[in-house]
């Protein structure tokens, strides 16, 4: 089901683990700084709402959205005690393939950091073909993707401690 007919923000609280005691950092790309800023509060509201401690969020900024990779690798080294990471980013297509190959590339390289590194990194980037559809999707009539995000981290902490023997 595409975006389109759900609301990104709306998540069942009862669905979510308790995240009191877990410890997040968000990468946020500052290209196109509107969308990815709105993604970033939308994240950060979700944490909160669930008894994340502000103090227990750490925040990096980075160029674009291709530098998120290098960015969440050296959070993943930097801060082991993190319990997961959001990736947050905002493609948005103009005239050339560059949107196919920053595309490519973040996704590609997230995808790695989640199979080399015991922090999970979830995927918080859109890919847009115009600057409407970003703000549709960072806070407009589709909702936040960072609401989203922040519950995939959520649960993905709570996965990867209850994964532990
Ligand atoms: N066009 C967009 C970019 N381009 C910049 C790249 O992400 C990267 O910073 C540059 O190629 C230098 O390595 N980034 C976005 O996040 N969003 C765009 O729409
Ligand atoms: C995703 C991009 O890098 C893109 O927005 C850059 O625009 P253009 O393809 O017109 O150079």
């Amino acid at each position: 089901m595409a975006t389109e007919g759900k609301n990104l923000s709306e998540y069942d609280k009862n669905k979510i683990p308790n995240a009191k005691e877990f410890r997040f950092g968000i990468v946020v790309s500052e290209w196109n700084e509107e969308i990815t800023e709105s993604l970033c509060q939308g994240a950060i509201k979700v944490l909160l709402e669930n008894d994340v401690l502000e103090r227990k969020i750490v925040r990096w900024n980075v160029p674009g959205s291709f530098e998120l990779i290098y960015g969440c690798k050296k959070m993943q080294e930097s801060y082991d005690m993190l319990d997961a990471i959001i990736a947050i980013g905002s493609v948005i297509e103009g005239e050339t393939k560059h949107f196919d190959f920053v595309c490519e590339a973040v996704s590609q390289g997230i995808k790695d950091l989640n199979v080399q590194s015991d922090i999970p990194v979830i995927f918080c980037v859109l890919t847009d073909q115009n600057r409407q559809q970003a703000l549709d999707r960072s806070g407009g009539k589709h909702g936040n993707k960072g609401a989203e995000a922040a519950v995939a981290a959520i649960k993905m902490a709570q996965l990867r401690k209850d994964s532990r023997i």
